[in-house]
């Protein structure tokens, strides 16, 4: 398994592009299932989730294309004929679940593997089946996988979400493109990604209004034809890029970067003393002066805080002067990276779903083990302000989420390099 080694100190300066959005694309992707018109998505991000979703797109006869070096995807699902998503693919990633939706629109049935829980949580599924069933479809639960059938087609229903989850409101929406009359689905969510999704979906021919609000309208049509259509900016990866001269110190201007995007994220920036000022070509981030504030965070729902960004506030906050609470409220099982940061010195005491950070004079360098996706860069992050050495191991999460993620941090001045393992 390879590693990355990042050698602190030094200030970060330069310019970072930022890729397109992983879970805008990973709900773009399976939008594809509901034309037999070909879809092609442009600004896509070169990633492993997206080779997932890929192969999983491909194992229901769909025609998957990368062109561009990966930053093109074209898709074709003309001969899409099989419902069946098989659990060695789904049990890869949740995102998987995002076929269901699409696939029962299409063919009125669909068989996919329940994805299962992960180290953040448990995730289940209930929202998105309630939601479907509201349309109409009949689910159940049979050796892992959830069978799903509406043999009279799908019926536009009026739907509320107990909590507005992201992936339910994607299913739900899509599925509801093709469904008979009007869906009205209340306490959607309002993520960008959601926004994104509908857009694509309109470009197709959809017809949905109220996205990126808590109530979305959509009304059924026959049939959706392709389209062509950007993939919006990672707002994840922007952030964790934002926080590099956050905490390293130095100015990095990020390409494509917008503060709507970021709006509760770049408040708190500016709380803890980190400027951010919009330029022609995105945003540019340096610390106001030397000392970071300690500041208390929350996870919410867009537009509060990202959930996505916990981790690698909470390597930033590591170094503050003072105490923070950070709060986690999306996830129950989402501090992963703090026993991590604190084998580099930083003092983290967490209980329950609070995390509360009292800031150190400096971090130090030591080897470290990635255990999610965000938690593995919060520790790339906590490395460029350490001092010395620090090791971080089973990198692979980050392939999931972070393109040319090395080549990145090098562009703005860090010392970072992956360590093959063939092993
Ligand atoms: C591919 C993708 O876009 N992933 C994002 C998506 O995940 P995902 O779509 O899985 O996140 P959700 O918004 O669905 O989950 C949020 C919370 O709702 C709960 N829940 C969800 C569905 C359900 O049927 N029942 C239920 O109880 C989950 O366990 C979790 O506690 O939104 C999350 C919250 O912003 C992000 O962290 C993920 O990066
Ligand atoms: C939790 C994440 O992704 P996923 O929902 O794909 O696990 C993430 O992107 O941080």
């Amino acid at each position: 398994m390879d590693s990355i080694v990042v050698t602190g100190g030094g200030a970060l300066n330069g310019q970072i592009p930022i890729a397109g959005a992983k879970n805008a694309c990973l709900t773009l992707m399976p939008a594809t299932l509901l034309s037999e018109e070909p879809l092609t998505l442009t600004n896509a991000p070169r990633l492993s989730d997206i080779k997932t979703m890929t192969a999983l797109l491909e194992s229901l006869g769909a025609e998957v294309s990368a062109l561009a070096d990966g930053s093109v995807i074209a898709m074709s699902s003309h001969e899409a004929n099989n419902p069946v998503a098989d659990y060695e693919i789904v049990r890869k990633m949740r995102a998987s679940n995002l076929v269901l939706g699409p696939l029962l629109a299409r063919h009125g049935h669909a068989v996919v593997s329940m994805p299962g829980g992960c180290a953040i949580g448990a995730r289940p599924m209930d929202l998105h089946i309630h939601g479907l069933e509201a349309l109409g479809a009949e689910i159940e639960l049979k050796e892992g996988y959830l069978h799903a059938k509406a043999a009279k087609g799908l019926k536009g229903a009026q739907i509320e979400l107990r909590f507005a989850s992201v992936g339910a409101t994607e299913n739900i929406l899509m599925a509801a493109t093709l469904a008979k009359g009007t869906t009205v689905l209340k306490n959607a969510a309002r993520e960008p990604e959601i926004i994104d999704l509908a857009t694509c979906l309109r470009a197709m021919g959809a017809q949905i209004e109220g996205d990126g609000t808590e109530t979305i309208t959509i009304q059924g049509v026959d049939r959706l034809h392709g389209a062509t259509h950007p993939v919006l900016p990672d707002r994840i990866e922007l952030g964790t890029y934002m926080l590099a001269p956050a905490i390293a110190g130095g100015e990095v201007e990020l390409l494509g970067g917008r503060i709507d995007l970021l709006t509760s994220f770049c408040e708190k920036l500016d709380e803890a003393g980190i400027s951010v000022t919009e330029t022609d070509k995105g945003l540019k981030v340096a610390r106001r002066n030397g000392q970071i504030k300690a500041v208390n965070v929350r996870t919410e729902v867009f537009p509060g805080f990202p959930t996505d960004l916990q981790a690698q506030m909470m390597a930033l906050l590591c170094t503050a002067d003072g105490v923070s609470v950070l709060e986690e409220t999306i996830f129950e099982n989402r501090f992963m990276h703090a026993p991590e940061l604190v084998r580099m010195g930083a003092q983290i005491d967490v209980q329950g779903g609070h995390a509360t950070v009292t800031g150190v004079e400096r971090l130090k360098g030591a080897q470290v083990m990635a255990t999610d996706l965000r938690a593995s860069v919060s520790l790339i992050l906590a490395g460029l302000a350490a001092e010395g050495e620090t090791v971080v191991s089973r990198v692979y999460h980050l392939d999931r989420g972070y393109e040319h993620v090395v080549r990145k941090f090098q562009g703005i001045g860090a010392k970072i390099e992956r360590i093959k393992n063939n092993g």
